[in-house]
């Protein structure tokens, strides 16, 4: 590790940290790590550095403030061949195309209805659906719908690709981008990954080219980017990649937090229970919550906070990277292109490298002990004590409360979407159902293990769903069935099985 760089474990010749980089579940050791060497630690990733930020000052000053020189994302080979630099996710700071995002516009849910089992894969369904509705006009109505079983496929697929080990390391050692594909399955893989995102991808551009053409639109967004490519400064291949880029965005992450929300209140009856307290006294039983009363409802508003803090959905957000060589109180005006290496950030006398990755361990800020009482616990009520959750007298004004969306310029472009849906669903699934634990054979309760995780989201798990009342039962199919005609609007060219699904769907069910 070189002199001035932020303390860290030891390191070997040649891989310096890389050796101990874990595998899986990498923000449980970099928070671990962060106990013992602090809230600014590096790692040496071969002749690479990263920084780990589990500080919120720091977070707050580098990311924040200085988001100008921390905004690049460190390089990612496979994100390059998979979507020609493409996915912005991964990609170097695209400014027109995050403008043109910027106006992702918010929406709610517009149907949560299930009455038994089957819940994980339907939010599953649900939140590919929104976004799928959002962004070109065409709903989801099953788990099985084309579109998303051919989302969840590539999803899969570039999982794989992305999964450490499964390709050399290509960043590290770039001469290894020579290997011809027949001498590299990472590459061939990578090409399948490819393949299966541009089909969806462009294949629903093309529809709602189409659909433009013919002169129907139904107002999604990416038909007004199509019309505005020109303003927007792109062309075919980026605003292809822009919406699938959306979707991946959209769709696993809002149905992650809703899978935790749901295991956390089973695990911990008695927020659940406090929950629909709030939520029968605010809403009663004869209608169905809106976003509105949201304002009127502290405790449900403490429990989303709670469960960004308790399982946030990105732990250690996406990589960051240091894009200007810069220097505390003088800023270099740098690109890339210019070789200013030797000027690195300072910060509290460390030097952060340009170039060097930067991740922010949001799980290890929300899980300090120093910060929160009893942090591993589902307690939402410690966000109706102080206003940021923390033990009383911890200065928290350092932490946003959207942190679990990013930070700086990089910050989640789908944040307001994101948190209408979250809030909207956390609010009806309260009003509407009992979740509980299963039993087994003996009858006694399952419990469950609220730290089963694969990925970001939780394994699936076993509860009991049943809706609160025959009343809210009939209510919910009620407001289904009345929503036809706003559906209807984005069903245009759903498949014939899809057609079918939702014909047999609007027959009513119960006796209401
Ligand atoms: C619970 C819901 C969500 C959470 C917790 C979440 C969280 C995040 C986080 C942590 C980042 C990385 C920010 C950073 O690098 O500092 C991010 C980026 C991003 N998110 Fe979200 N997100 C959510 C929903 C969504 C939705 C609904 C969309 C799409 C409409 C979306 C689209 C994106 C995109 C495109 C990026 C990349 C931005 C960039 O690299 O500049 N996300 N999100």
């Amino acid at each position: 590790r070189e002199a001035g760089l932020p303390p860290g474990p030891p390191t070997i010749p040649l891989l310096g940290n890389l050796h101990m980089f874990p595998t899986e579940f990498v923000h449980y050791k970099f928070t671990e790590w962060a106990r013992k060497y602090g809230g600014i630690y590096s790692l040496k990733m071969g002749p690479g550095t990263a920084v780990v930020l589990t500080d919120m000052a720091a977070v707050k000053e580098l990311m924040d403030k200085r988001s100008g020189s921390t905004v690049d994302r460190p390089p990612m080979h496979v994100a390059d061949l998979v979507a020609g630099g493409l996915n912005m996710v991964f990609a170097s700071f695209l400014r027109h195309v995050q403008r043109s995002i910027a106006r992702v516009p918010g929406a709610c849910a517009l149907q949560f209805v299930f009455y038994h089992n089957g819940f994980y894969t339907h939010i599953r369904r649900y939140s590919n659906s929104v976004i799928l509705s959002v962004l070109y006009g065409k709903r989801a109505p099953r788990y099985e719908t084309p579109e998303t079983t051919a989302f969840f496929n590539a999803q899969h697929e570039w999982e794989l690709v992305v999964k450490r080990g499964a390709t050399p390391p290509v960043d590290l050692i770039p001469i290894l981008k020579y290997v011809p594909p027949r001498w590299a399955k990472w590459k061939r893989d990578c090409a399948k990954t490819r393949k299966l995102q541009r089909d969806l991808y462009f294949g629903l551009l093309d529809e709602t080219k189409e659909r433009l053409r013919r002169g129907e639109e139904n107002g999604s967004y990416m038909e007004e980017v199509l019309t505005r490519e020109e303003e927007f400064g792109m062309d075919r291949e980026m605003t292809g990649y822009l919406g699938g880029v959306l979707i991946e965005g959209g769709s696993d992450t809002t149905s992650t937090f809703l899978q935790s929300l749901i295991l956390a209140m089973v695990a911990y009856p008695e927020a659940q229970r406090k929950a629909q307290e709030e939520m029968d006294r605010v809403v009663g039983e004869h209608r169905m919550p809106t976003l509105e009363d949201l304002e009127e409802m502290p405790y449900i508003r403490a429990m989303v906070l709670e469960t960004h803090r308790f399982r946030p959905v990105a732990p250690l957000l996406i990589p960051h990277s240091t894009l200007n060589a810069e220097e505390v109180g003088v800023s270099y005006c740098v690109t890339k292109t210019y070789p200013l290496s030797r000027l690195s950030f300072k910060y509290k006398g460390f030097i952060i490298p340009q170039g060097a990755t930067i991740f922010v361990n949001a799980w290890g800020i929300f899980h300090d002990p120093e910060l929160y009482d009893d942090p591993e616990s589902f307690i939402p009520d410690r966000y109706l004590l102080t206003e940021n959750g923390m033990k009383p007298g911890v200065d928290g004004r350092n932490l946003r409360p959207t942190l679990p969306f990013g930070v700086g310029r990089r910050i989640c472009p789908g944040i307001h979407l994101a948190q209408n849906s979250i809030n909207i669903n956390a609010m009806n699934l309260v009003w509407a159902f009992n979740f509980t634990t299963e039993l087994d054979g003996e009858g006694n309760p399952v419990k469950l293990d609220t730290f089963d995780y694969q990925k970001r989201a939780p394994r699936p798990f076993k509860c009991k769903v049943t809706p609160r009342s025959t009343e809210k039962a009939e209510l919910i199919e009620r407001e289904f069935l009345e929503a036809a005609d706003t559906f209807s609007k984005v069903e245009f060219g759903i498949s014939p099985e899809d057609k079918a699904f939702v014909a047999e769907s609007r027959v009513r069910r119960t006796d209401g």
